[in-house]
């Protein structure tokens, strides 16, 4: 049994981005002791309040805001943070030299129905002369990330993580209050007959969205020639999970809605540090146009669409995008 720390210890030879993934996990045990306790905790529903993106923020959605930046403001080596939840980014410790940018509650329409949610993060090194209280210290691309994660909180509470050198996932063990080591240099199948998409959007997607999607229904008498299954949790963290562990595609690509936002995930909490899992896990991340890592940010809320998961797949999902 490997606890995570003994493992950062000896992967990661940067300290101040150990220390930061340790601290934040105190924050992650005690929103999975809360999402345990589900109604006896008083935190499910709504808290009747929007945040900065006009989304009803759920109690929890709050709550794990809080928690989270609460941990990380206590971290020497967070400069300053970003949140989903927060219109503006914080500034924390003026020697930090790391910003934490993160989505507290994934998923969280799934909170009240007792279905898999999750917290995802990126860290990000703070240019020296940044000021961590404004949007432009926290621009920089999905390339430049020296860290992303996700915590699990579904049956078991799982953390899987990426330095940059492989992803690792552990078990948070209750007995002990600890996360132990569970998968070693997790790799994403090439191929997949599995794909996670939003059916009901399908009318606002682009054309080649639409030919791609009606393809893989038609099966193996389609013009790709396979069979496919089709899952839709609607939690980002649980679909990229199941792609980490038995491949498949996630889509959430560009659709017409709303013609100012370009889908409805955002880049800096959930487009980048899903993509550096993924491709540390030897799949694809892309807009459907380009590598989503590479996408260059104009504002920390903003969306990004998203085709990501096993290589062959997503290429192949790219492919009706170049040929039109
Ligand atoms: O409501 P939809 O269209 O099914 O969207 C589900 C998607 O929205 C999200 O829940 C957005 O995340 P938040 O819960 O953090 O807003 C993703 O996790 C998920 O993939
Ligand atoms: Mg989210
Ligand atoms: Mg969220």
């Amino acid at each position: 049994m490997q606890r995570l720390r003994t493992f950062l210890d000896g992967h990661c030879d940067n300290t101040a981005v150990v220390e930061i993934i340790d601290g934040l996990m105190v924050a992650c045990k005690d929103i999975a002791y809360r999402l345990h306790l589900g109604s006896l905790a008083g935190v499910l529903g709504s808290a009747e309040q929007e945040n900065v993106q006009g989304e009803c923020q759920k109690k929890l959605d709050v709550i794990s805001n809080d928690l989270i930046k609460d941990c990380l403001a206590a971290i020497p080596s967070v400069k300053g943070l970003a949140s989903e939840e927060e219109e503006l980014p914080v500034a924390c410790n003026a020697s930090g030299e790391y910003l934490v940018l993160f989505d507290p509650l994934d998923g969280s329409s799934n909170i009240d129905v007792n279905v898999t949610v999750g917290t995802i993060f990126s860290i990000l090194k703070a240019a020296a002369d940044s000021d961590a209280a404004t949007e432009a210290a926290y621009l920089q691309s999905g390339k430049q990330q020296v860290a992303a994660g996700y915590v699990l909180y579904g049956p078991s509470t799982l953390l899987v993580l990426t330095t940059g050198d492989g992803v690792f996932s552990f078990t948070l063990d209750p007995r002990i209050g600890e996360f132990v080591l569970e998968r070693q240099n997790i790799r994403i199948s090439e191929t997949t007959q599995e794909f996670a998409i939003n059916m009901s959007n399908q009318r606002f997607w682009l054309p080649e969205m639409q030919q791609y999607v009606s393809d893989l229904l038609q099966g193996e008498e389609g013009p790709l020639g396979k069979r496919y299954n089709m899952r839709w949790i609607a939690s980002m963290v649980a679909e990229i999970h199941r792609i980490l562990t038995r491949g498949g595609i996630f889509m959430y690509p560009y659709d017409s809605r709303d013609p100012g936002k370009p889908g409805k995930l955002r880049l800096m909490y959930e487009g980048n540090p899903m993509s550096m899992l993924v491709e540390q896990a030897g799949g694809m991340a892309s807009t459907a146009f380009e590598n989503i890592m590479t996408v260059k940010p104009e504002g920390i809320h903003q969306r990004v669409s998203v085709v990501m998961g096993s290589s062959q797949e997503v290429e192949t999902a790219i492919s009706y995008h170049v040929k039109n």
